[in-house]
This record gives C-alpha cells, sequence and structure tokens, in this order.
C-alpha cells in the first residue's frame, strides 16, 4: 500500500467516517454540510493518526518498525507536515460546515479537536489513563460532532449516546493496547498504566469498562433509539466484546492483548451494523 496512505490507518479514519454516516442514517439527513463532516472527520481521525506517528517515531521503532516513518517509506519531517496538512484539510472542511450552517459550533468542535489531538500525540499519550481517556473521547467525539452538524435535539443526544458507548469501548482498547505496546512504551520512557503498575489491574479495568458498555448498550432499544433488529446484531458484538475481556483477564502477554484489541475492533464494526439494522 501507498506509504501516504497507510500511515492514515484508513480502516480508523473510514470507519470514523462511517459513525457519521450512521448518524445521518439515523437522522435520514444527506446534504452538504453532512457530507463536508464525513470528510471532516476523515481528514482529522487521520491526521490524528499521522501526528501521532510523527511523535512515536522512537516508539515505533521498537513496537511497529514496519511502520511508514520507522520504515524510512517517509521521513519525519514529511510525516510531520503531512500531518499538518491534514489538520488543515479538516479544519478548512469543518470552517464550511459553519458557513454553510450559519451555525459556528461544527468549526469550534473541529479547532479543539486539532488542538486535542496534537497534544495527545505531543504529550497526553504517555500519562497514565489521561492518553486512553482521551482516545475514547476524541473517538465518541466524532458521533456528537455529526450529531452538532445536523443540529436538532433529537439526534444531538442520540449521537451522546452513542459517543458515549464509544468512548468507553474505545478507552478500554486503549488500556489493551498499553499492555500489547509496553516493551516499545517502556524503551521510550512513556508513564502508561501498565508500565507503572503492572499489567493485571489495568486488564481488569479494560474488563470492567467493556461490561459497563455491553451492561448498558440494550438501552438503546429499551428506549427507543433503535429496533428489535439492533438488539438480534448486537448480541454478536456483546459476546465479541466480553470475550475480549475475559482473555485478557486471563492472560496480559502481547499475543492474547493484541488478540483481545482486534476481536475488540470486530466487536465495533458489528456494532456499527447493529446501528445500521436497528435504523429501519
Ligand atoms: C457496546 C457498544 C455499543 C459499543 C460501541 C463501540 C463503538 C461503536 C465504537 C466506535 C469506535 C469508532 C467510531 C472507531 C473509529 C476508529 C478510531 C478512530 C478509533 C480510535 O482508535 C485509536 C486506536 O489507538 C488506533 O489504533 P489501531 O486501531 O490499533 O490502529
Ligand atoms: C471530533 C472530530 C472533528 C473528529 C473526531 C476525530 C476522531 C474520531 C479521532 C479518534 C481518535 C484518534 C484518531 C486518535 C489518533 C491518535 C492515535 C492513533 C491513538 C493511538 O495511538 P498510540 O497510543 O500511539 O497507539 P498506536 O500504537 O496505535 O500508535
Ligand atoms: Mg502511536
Amino acid at each position: 500500500m501507498n506509504p501516504y496512505i497507510e500511515i492514515l490507518r484508513p480502516g480508523n479514519a473510514l470507519m470514523s467516517a462511517v459513525a457519521i454516516i450512521l448518524v445521518a442514517i439515523i437522522d435520514k439527513t444527506i446534504s452538504m454540510p453532512v457530507i463536508l463532516t464525513i470528510l471532516t472527520v476523515f481528514f482529522e481521525t487521520s491526521a490524528g493518526n499521522v501526528i501521532n506517528d510523527y511523535f512515536d517515531y522512537e516508539i515505533d521503532l521498537v513496537n511497529k518498525p514496519q511502520r511508514a516513518i520507522p520504515s524510512g517509506k517517509i521521513s519525519l519531517k514529511g510525516g510531520r507536515n503531512y500531518g499538518y496538512l491534514l489538520f488543515i484539510l479538516a479544519t478548512i472542511c469543518g470552517f464550511l460546515i459553519s458557513y454553510l450552517t450559519n451555525n459556528w459550533i461544527p468549526f469550534i468542535i473541529v479547532l479543539m479537536s486539532d488542538v486535542i489531538l496534537y497534544l495527545y500525540a505531543f504529550k497526553l499519550k504517555s500519562t497514565p489513563l489521561i492518553g486512553n481517556f482521551v482516545v475514547g473521547f476524541m473517538t465518541g467525539f466524532g458521533f456528537v460532532f455529526g450529531g452538532f452538524t445536523l443540529n436538532n435535539p433529537s439526534i444531538i443526544q442520540t449521537s451522546i449516546y452513542l459517543g458515549f458507548f464509544a468512548f468507553v469501548m474505545t478507552a478500554a482498547r486503549e488500556i489493551i493496547k498499553d499492555i500489547e505496546d509496553i516493551e516499545g512504551d517502556k524503551s521510550e520512557g512513556a508513564k502508561t498504566l501498565p508500565i507503572l503498575i503492572g499489567t493485571k489491574i489495568p486488564s481488569v479495568l479494560a474488563f470492567i469498562l467493556i461490561i459497563i458498555d455491553c451492561a448498558l448498550c440494550p438501552l438503546l432499544y429499551y428506549i427507543h433509539v433503535f429496533g428489535i433488529y439492533y438488539l438480534l446484531v448486537i448480541t454478536i458484538g456483546i459476546t465479541l466484546f466480553v470475550y475480549s475481556g475475559l482473555i485478557i483477564i486471563k492472560n496480559q502477554d502481547k499475543n492474547t492483548a493484541h488478540n483481545a484489541s482486534k476481536y475488540l475492533k470486530i466487536g465495533m464494526l458489528i456494532t456499527f451494523v447493529a446501528f445500521v439494522c436497528g435504523s429501519f
């Protein structure tokens, strides 16, 4: 894959874009502001990923040497400038949304996101637990950003519900990723939770977050956000989420953490399908 595409982590950027499409499907709205919102979140997620790889150069020489910057496919300076370009593209799209809708909240949200994602990559990533919750918050905030672009009370409320679930599950996955990356993070002096207190307690915390999401998500059916098909499909996602939590509690080695992280991401994709099935 072209390194300038690979470094975007296109799967994540597309997942973030799909989150906006889901909000638009729920609201049964398609418009130029929605299309611009999809582009904004794609560029913003990409920018967050690229600037993260720029600052993580030393860590990724240990953890992920095959990535574009540590492998030399993209220079360090080239990666930095590419991240800046993506932030600028996202911010321009955010400005256009606000200009077209005469609602300056989306533009303010994008500016906030630029700062938060840059600060995460520059400093927050190596702060115990705060970094995990920042990534979770930003992931959930993608839904809320979509809600504020559509700007009606019902979809804003729904987007906050979806954003909450995404926040909790992503935070859990970030903790598990820190367990997986403990060696590389240690070499860089990052102060992640597993480095400070070992891997057992973080694995239990990740499990608790997963269970909170799995226990509460059927409420989206009972409060009539989604129909019965949501409940049927989300059961598959819940099974995968709980399985991920159980294996990481049992064993915190690198391979188990990698599998738990992978199964959580597959569960997130199944959850997207559940959201769509529950919207009709
Ligand atoms: C129970 C329930 C309803 C859970 C909801 C789970 C859900 C729908 C989560 C959505 C997550 C989402 C919108 C993800 C978008 C992709 C993304 C930007 C994720 C942030 O990932 C950061 C991560 O560290 C990237 O690492 P990697 O995936 O290993 O490249
Ligand atoms: C609200 C708006 C306008 C957009 C939302 C933008 C979104 C969805 C951001 C999601 C969060 C995100 C993309 C975080 C990027 C930073 C990142 C890659 C975190 C994980 O990095 P590391 O902890 O270094 O782990 P890796 O080993 O995967 O690099
Ligand atoms: Mg990184």
